[in-house]
């Protein structure tokens, strides 16, 4: 039986869902507790307070190595007037660490003494009274506080905690999530074998994100098998969670308003729901219920829309569980390479990717699509964009959410322009001898590369702009769009553009005059690439018009989604480069060999991690990987075409 769809509760913000939930689930203290060794409690949290059983150190020990002496025996010593002392009398042999022997108050170091035979030793300087020596209970004295309730453990506690005579501690359970992943279209990465996957199914793979995520955060999981979208199944396994050890339920999927989505009528049916919908994106469909007094939450399940639901949800339930403060994600301030609109009502997570330029860090939107996994793991920051703005300008700084270190953002080539798959290895092969440096392209096309230049957004960009006058590539653009900025030009690669077309090429199709042809569909790239201008050009050549091709119109951003549309049958055909073609295992017909270029503006020509990258491009690993690919040539590879 299908369910009725889901008409959305009246939608909360997302400040109000929050306090709903947390002020529902005030769960703090009522985690059991157990007993764990000391090493094994790193990472848990004490649930009492902890005290030292014995001192540290547990008596009187030696500092240093040397000998023991009564420092009142020492006075007087000097150069001029050596004092002697007397083997096992007034002085003992000692070392570091070892019991002080009774009467004695003071070590001087073995290097401070002269040695005159087996019994007798000289020294030159008196020791005070307690010197290089670690009085009992210096450190820790017994009794003491070592660590109070809600202590997070750390590595270094762990220290403390030895030496201060306790080897257990009481700590609290960690919460125990059920996650179920709901969706017919599912299938277990490990039953599945690439070459059987059918179109419409999904790896799952949100479970195991959500599950890690909570388990980085102090808590443990239990990953529920894959249900289809059966309602008396969803509905049996979280009545079964719920009257179980379970301390929070996520339903994974199902979340929304699809015709077999039915998570909110199981939370509805065995309990209560709090919530549907928050003006959040992405997360807007979350479900906050509760069943037998646990939390259960309808997680969306778009892989990010499951992220950002747990770490502004379930993350921070788990947090008060444990006594913890909620994590709270380090700021900085960045500039927007672009003016970015934003839906009013709704709070945006805009993924972002970071890099320092000049003296600002800029930030390069990616995409926004709650089921593009990468743009959150190519993501260095979330820009959260308000509910009652409606977008962000360019010229005014934001405060981004770090995802990871700001010196990692300080080291960041950013890369802004056309897109070519040699980028991926020069970032990888920087990578491997560079652990520090990292690469961040974004594909705005040649042109819009160029314009990111001239705004100053990034260190450079890669272009293949061809002047159709003189068949040059890149110099009269750089002329004409950049005359007052200085840059150098050095070629990356030469490569072959050519039409990507259906295994076989089963419309016979022979060139781009072909492309006017009824039956075939053509897919474009988008205004202002290298790629469009070069078919403009070549029409114009020919004396075609483009209106004459059927789809010139659908214009996609990158080779590889031109592939994509000629595979998945979209289209018949679409200019692009032969290694789109050849990592699709499409047919390629070329075209043009055209010259593929950096654009290095001189500001940041001579800075270190510029030279870096200009040394790596001169590389044979990095050539030998880019012929590999197949398409290109590497003759010019890192030259200087024009300064
Ligand atoms: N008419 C409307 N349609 C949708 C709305 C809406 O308001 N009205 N909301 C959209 C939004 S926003 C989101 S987010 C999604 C979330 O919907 P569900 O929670 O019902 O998720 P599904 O439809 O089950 O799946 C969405 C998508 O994610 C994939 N998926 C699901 N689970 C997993 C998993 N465990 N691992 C990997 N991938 C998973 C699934 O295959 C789908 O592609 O709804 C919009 N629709
Ligand atoms: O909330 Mo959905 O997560 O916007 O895509």
């Amino acid at each position: 039986m299908k369910s009725k769809r889901n008409v959305y509760l009246k939608m909360k913000t997302l400040k109000q869902a929050r306090e709903i939930l947390f002020e529902r689930f005030s769960m703090f203290g009522t985690l059991s507790n157990e007993r764990v060794s000391v090493p094994d409690a790193v990472g848990r949290v004490l649930a009492e307070p902890v005290t030292a059983k014995i001192s540290a150190p547990n008596f009187h020990a030696a500092a240093m190595d040397g000998i023991a002496v009564k420092a009142e025996n020492t006075f007087g010593a000097s150069e001029a007037r050596p004092k002697e002392l007397i083997v096992g009398r007034d002085a003992f042999y000692i070392n570091t660490g070892n019991v002080i022997p009774e009467n004695t108050n003071a070590v001087i170091m073995i290097e401070h003494i002269n040695v005159l035979d087996e019994n007798r030793i000289e020294i030159e300087a008196p020791a005070f009274p307690w010197q290089y020596i670690r009085k009992m209970g210096e450190d820790i004295v017994a009794t003491e506080l070592l660590f109070p309730q809600n202590h997070l453990v750390t590595p270094y506690c762990v220290g403390a905690l030895l030496s201060g005579g306790v080897f257990t501690v009481s700590v609290r359970k960690k919460p125990k999530l059920l996650i179920i992943p709901t969706g017919s279209e599912l299938v277990e990465w490990r039953d599945t074998k690439l070459e059987n996957l059918k179109p419409g199914q999904v790896v799952e793979s949100n479970s195991f994100v959500l599950g890690k995520l909570a388990e980085a955060c102090g808590a443990t999981y239990i990953r529920h098998e894959i249900l289809t979208d059966n309602v008396e199944k969803i509905r049996q396994a979280v009545d079964d969670a719920a009257h179980s050890d379970f301390d929070i339920i996520l339903i994974d999927g199902g979340s929304s308003a699809g015709s077999e989505d039915y998570s909110k009528q199981v939370i509805s049916d065995l309990g209560e729901t709090l919530v549907h919908g928050v003006t959040m994106m992405p997360g807007k469909p979350l479900i906050i219920g509760e069943i037998k007094n646990k939390p259960v939450l309808g997680i969306p399940g778009y892989p990010v829309s499951a992220i950002i639901s747990f770490e502004q949800f379930v993350r921070p339930l788990i947090c008060r569980a444990l006594g913890q403060p909620d994590i709270e994600p380090q700021k900085t301030e960045v500039q927007p390479i672009r003016k970015i609109a934003s839906k009013l009502g709704v709070e945006e997570f805009l993924r972002v990717k970071l890099g320092k330029v000049g003296d600002r860090v800029v930030a390069t939107p990616l995409p926004r699509g709650s089921g593009s996994i990468t743009s959150i793991t190519e993501a260095d920051g979330i820009i959260r964009i308000p509910n009652h703005v409606e977008g962000l300008k360019d010229k005014e700084p934001v405060f981004a959410e770090l995802l990871r270190p700001l010196s990692s953002v300080q080291n960041t080539i950013v890369v802004v322009g056309s897109h070519d798959n040699t980028l991926d290895i020069l970032a990888d092969e920087l990578k491997a001898k560079h652990s520090n440096l990292k690469v961040s392209s974004s594909h705005v096309g040649s042109m819009g590369g160029l314009m990111a230049i001239k705004r100053g957004v990034c260190h450079l960009a890669g272009s293949h702009l061809l002047d159709t006058e003189d068949g040059s590539y890149n110099i009269s653009y750089i002329r004409r769009y950049l005359p007052d900025t200085k840059v150098k030009l050095v070629n990356l690669v030469f490569r072959d553009q050519g039409l990507i077309v259906s295994p076989g090429n089963p419309k016979n199709i022979r060139g781009i005059e072909d492309l006017g042809r009824e039956d075939i569909m053509f897919i474009n790239r988008q205004a202002g690439s290298g790629t469009r201008i070069l078919l403009d050009y070549r029409l114009r050549q020919l004396g075609m018009d483009s209106g004459s091709i059927t789809g010139y119109e659908n214009e996609e951003f990158t080779h590889m989604s031109v592939a994509v549309s000629v595979l998945s049958g979209m289209a018949d055909a679409g200019l692009g480069i032969y290694a789109a073609a050849k990592a699709l295992h499409l047919d390629f017909i070329p075209v043009v060999t055209e010259q593929y270029d950096l654009v290095i503006p001189q500001e940041h020509f001579d800075s270190d991690n510029i030279r870096i990258l200009l040394e790596t491009i001169n590389t044979g690993e990095f050539k030998k990987r880019v012929q590999a690919l197949g398409g290109y040539s590497t003759e010019k590879t890192g030259t200087v075409v024009s300064d």
